[in-house]
């Protein structure tokens, strides 16, 4: 049985250095139980602040970075190196400062690259690099430990977006086309994916989310809020500060 945590924080910078701690520690322990972790990363402002907290932390220095595994639940289809790519803020924030195994990251493709202009095919391949990572025979992902998500302001996750055909998307991935957000070219994981981590956390700051995240934490639909359909197999965290969970019922909440 899943179980859903709602943690409210004073504020952002807060907000960061708790998530970056709860990260840090969920990867010791996953290692210090088989060795290795996995982790999917999530782009946006909050998303950053929570990885530059992660280098500041002296008890990351505990994590074997070698044995983490790296995954992105969307990414805006750029140019490799583009400054608006959810990769390149994660390296800039925390990945180049890291001794990663570069096997063990894994970025989604950019345009340009080996799909050229085409974010179908890039999905496509996503989908056989998570494939190629799952147990044989079990499934078509491998595990995830911790899924992090950032939540729009409209309360789209990863680059699923209300009302938007991506929510139907079948398979691990889907390309994003028409994105109300810019860029209008992405690639996302799918909700069923996301819903596939052993703990997905969704974490957001500010006044300007807490429409969407109060919506999602009473009930709304996943079609045209998806952050309400972004669970965990075992736990859904929602990470909040106080402005983002101004609408949030206090009988939900674990903290002030
Ligand atoms: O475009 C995106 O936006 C969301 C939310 O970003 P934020 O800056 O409002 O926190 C992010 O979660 C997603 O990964 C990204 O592609």
């Amino acid at each position: 049985m899943s179980e859903t945590v709602v943690v409210v924080v004073p504020d952002a910078e807060i907000l960061a250095s708790a998530v970056a701690a709860r990260l840090v520690v969920k990867i010791i322990d996953a290692q210090a139980e088989r060795g290795w972790a996995s982790i999917v990363l999530t782009g946006g402002r909050v998303a950053a602040k929570v990885l530059r907290a992660v280098r500041e932390l002296p008890a990351a220095d505990a994590i074997d970075w070698t044995h983490v595994d790296l995954w992105w639940g969307d990414e805006r289809f750029l140019p490799a190196g583009d400054p608006e790519r959810n990769e390149t803020q994660a390296r800039e924030a925390l990945l180049d400062a890291l001794s990663l195994d570069p096997a063990r990251v894994h970025p989604m493709p950019a345009a340009g690259g080996p799909d050229g202009d085409d974010a179908a095919a890039a999905a496509a391949r996503y989908a056989r690099e998570l494939a190629a990572a799952a147990k044989p025979g079990s499934s078509e992902l491998p595990h995830f430990d911790v899924l992090m998500l950032g939540v729009g302001e409209d309360g789209h996750v990863a680059s699923i977006f209300p009302e938007h055909p991506v929510y139907h998307a079948t398979g691990t991935t889907a390309p994003v086309h028409n994105s109300p957000k810019p860029p209008p070219t992405r690639v996302t994981l799918t909700l069923p994916t996301i819903q596939s981590a052993e703990e997905v956390w969704l974490v957001a700051a500010g006044p300007d989310k807490a429409a969407a995240v109060g919506m999602a934490i009473s009930g709304a639909g996943p079609k045209q809020l998806p952050a309400a359909g972004a669970t965990g197999t075992d736990r859904t965290l929602w990470l909040l500060d106080r402005a983002a969970a101004a609408n949030v019922p206090s009988k939900l909440r674990s903290l002030r």
